[in-house]
């Protein structure tokens, strides 16, 4: 068993008496694009700056590639990364002078830094602009610039808090595309969003985070499978034989009436419709509305909280 990049141990965080992390425990292995999953104030940016060394916590224990991690320690903190939720970019410095300031932080120099300066702007698709000042750009390429900036030390650990606020749907769409090439280059990335369409685009295993507590981590693929996908259907001239059908039709499929629908649990879908849709032929019933919803990360935010995910 390998150890993992980063292993959190009970991690409590208050501020003053509010505590906004309540013994979380999470381990991310290398390679990993491990999504950090809820609600605005969930205690998110919490996490990340006490793990990238910003903020001391309460209580608790983290261990960075196996080391007791201290924020003092500059060898720790150059392995990991930051994209910032707040801009971390100078408005008055050009893209590439942003990058140049960052890189020499952390004792790029010459060539070296030259190099690094030039692939970034590259990478995040921002050469031709590279000479601009970043206060004049848009909300997408700062977010781009921010991003550069957060790795431009090569760090092997990448914490994403809320990469895409404040972007439009292309940019969105750009900046998966970056981050997905940084994990495919080797980066292990932790990407934070409350947005779960984001983290279940690009996460295999996320965190769901809640008041400061981790009420689930899991795979993309076993979290989904912890609630059914839902059929709903009206038939005429009237449904009982086909309820009595299903009630035998496969291991997992559960029907009940809800109103004047009939109500189909099941574990996916597609092969489940299909059955359904044979049903009807052989009982010469007839269809006027059918509704599908597979499961989502949304849904399953909701059956574990009993509240939804955004408020908006
Ligand atoms: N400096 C602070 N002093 C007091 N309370 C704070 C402080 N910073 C954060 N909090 C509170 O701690 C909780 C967690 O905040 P945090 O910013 O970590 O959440 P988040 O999940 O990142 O949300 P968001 O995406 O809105 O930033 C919130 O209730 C917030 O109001």
């Amino acid at each position: 068993m390998t150890i993992p990049i980063l292993d959190v141990r009970q991690l409590v965080h208050r501020y003053g008496s509010f505590q906004a992390l309540a013994g979380v425990d999470l381990t991310v292995h290398a390679g990993e694009m491990f999504g950090l999953l809820g609600p605005n104030g969930a205690g998110k940016t919490t996490f990340l700056s006490i793990v990238s060394g910003l903020l001391t916590p309460t209580g608790g224990e983290i261990l960075l590639f196996g080391q007791r991690f201290d924020s003092r320690n500059r060898d720790q903190r150059r392995l990991i990364g930051l994209g910032t939720q707040d801009l971390a970019i100078y408005a008055d410095l050009t893209a590439r002078e942003n990058l140049q300031f960052f890189g020499k932080l952390y004792g790029l120099r010459g060539a070296t830094l030259a190099k690094r300066v030039d692939a970034l702007l590259d990478a995040v698709t921002l050469r031709d602009r590279a000479d601009d000042r970043a206060g004049d750009f848009s909300g997408g390429m700062k977010r781009r610039l921010n991003l550069a900036v957060a790795v431009v030390h090569e760090p092997k650990l990448l914490f994403l808090d809320e990469p895409t606020t404040g972007v439009d749907p292309q940019s969105r769409n750009a900046i998966f595309e970056q981050v997905q090439a940084l994990n495919r280059d080797g980066l292990t990335i932790v990407y934070t969003s409350h947005y779960m369409e984001e983290v279940e685009t690009l996460c295999p295993r996320i965190a769901i985070l809640d008041h400061g507590t981790l009420i689930a981590c899991d795979t993309l693929e076993r979290l989904l499978q912890r609630l059914p996908a839902t059929i709903r259907l009206r038939v005429r001239p009237d449904p009982t034989p086909l309820l009595g059908r299903l009630a035998t039709l496969q291991p997992g499929v559960v029907a009940r009436m809800e109103a004047d629908r009939v109500m189909v649990e099941c574990p996916s879908v597609g092969p489940t419709l299909v059955r359904i849709i044979g049903l009807l032929n052989e009982l010469g019933l007839e269809p006027t509305t059918i509704e599908t919803q597979e499961p989502n990360l949304e849904r399953v935010f909701l059956h574990l909280t009993g509240h939804a995910l955004r408020d908006d």
